[in-house]
């Protein structure tokens, strides 16, 4: 392993703006599944050799990346990720147990949309891990325009990041029918209410959802086209096909599998959970109007 090296797993939009940014201090690779014309993009096995590594592919594809391609020689893991895997309804961080211990991986959560962090605007990280010594590892490598913040809650912050992909799209929805702010301000605020609800249930710190990783989050990706799952939502709100929306997006919008997570989760531990519920049944085509009716009931 190469000591104090540092590189990027994962090109994609947050994969190349986690690379500028960690190349403004010093030398960081990138490596991905198609090669990029970008500043020291090297294979995956020299990615792979280096001690610090972060991980910025799709929930959904981490166990089988992981299966395929990861050995564990000591390195130290930030996850980029956020999303709940649909299979199995598990964690991130119980994916990632099977193959590395939990003090060598954290969590990055917090409002960074790619798009502003590649263009070096200033933004602030939690990096969440059960080692603060993985994040006092990791925090030298971040350049002064992103202030990071230490948290030991992982699930919060996992939930957090999760969940409010699902409810960005619920309030593309809202938007996309025109529904009005006073409307598009309550489904956040309630929102973020059943999003801690959801976490407590699995022993996720109220203050991760009141922070960073959960409002700080939610209010960004909710209310902006920025957000690819603010964009699905637009397009469910024009009764596009999904198939058909996620085409023209091009990019991943985790939002879509893991409200299928929060439906399965919230119903085998009977979770309230009406806003998730009703994203997950607008996904398999349920009219929007129905759910908002359904969500106004008394
Ligand atoms: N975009 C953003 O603003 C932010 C995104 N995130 C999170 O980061 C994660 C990645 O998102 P983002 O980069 O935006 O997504 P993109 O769709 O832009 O890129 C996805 C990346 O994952 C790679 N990939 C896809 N499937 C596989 C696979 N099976 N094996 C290996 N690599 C694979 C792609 O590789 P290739 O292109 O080489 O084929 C591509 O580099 C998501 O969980 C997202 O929620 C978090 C914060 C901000
Ligand atoms: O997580 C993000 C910003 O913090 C990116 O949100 P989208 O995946 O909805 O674009």
């Amino acid at each position: 392993m190469q000591k104090g090296s540092i590189a990027v797993i994962g090109a994609g939009k947050w994969g190349q703006a986690l690379h500028f940014a960690l190349s403004q201090k010093q030398k960081c690779y990138i490596t991905s599944r198609t090669k990029k014309d970008i500043e020291n993009f090297v294979d995956l096995k020299t990615a792979m050799d280096c001690e610090y590594l972060i991980i910025a592919i799709p929930a959904q594809e981490i166990r089988s990346w992981l299966k395929e391609n990861f050995i564990f020689k000591g390195q130290k893991i930030l996850v980029a990720s956020k999303g709940i895997e649909a299979t199995t309804g598990e964690f991130l961080n119980e994916i990632y147990a099977n193959f590395i211990p939990s003090e060598n991986v954290g969590f990055i959560s917090g409002p960074s949309f790619a798009a502003e962090v590649i263009k070096g605007l200033p933004c602030a990280l939690v990096i969440n891990s059960t080692s603060k010594k993985l994040y006092e590892s990791f925090q030298p490598f971040f350049p002064n325009f992103i202030k990071t913040y230490y948290s030991v809650d992982v699930i919060g912050a996992e939930i957090a990041g999760a969940y409010k992909n699902v409810l960005a799209i619920a309030s593309g929805i809202c938007e996309g029918l025109q529904l009005g702010k006073n409307a598009q301000a309550s489904l956040i605020a309630r929102g973020l209410v059943e999003m801690q609800r959801f976490g407590k249930y699995f022993g996720a710190k109220k203050s991760s959802f009141l922070g960073l990783s959960g409002a700080g989050d939610l209010f960004l990706t909710a209310n902006s086209t920025m957000s690819r799952n603010f964009r699905v939502g637009l397009g469910l709100s024009q009764s596009k096909k999904l198939c058909v929306i996620l085409e023209e997006l091009g990019e991943v919008a985790e939002g879509v599998k893991t409200a299928d997570a929060i439906d399965k989760l919230s119903k085998k531990y009977k979770i309230y959970t009406p806003i998730a519920n009703e994203v997950k049944l607008i996904l398999d085509g349920k009219n929007p109007k129905d759910s908002l009716k359904d969500l106004l009931k008394n």
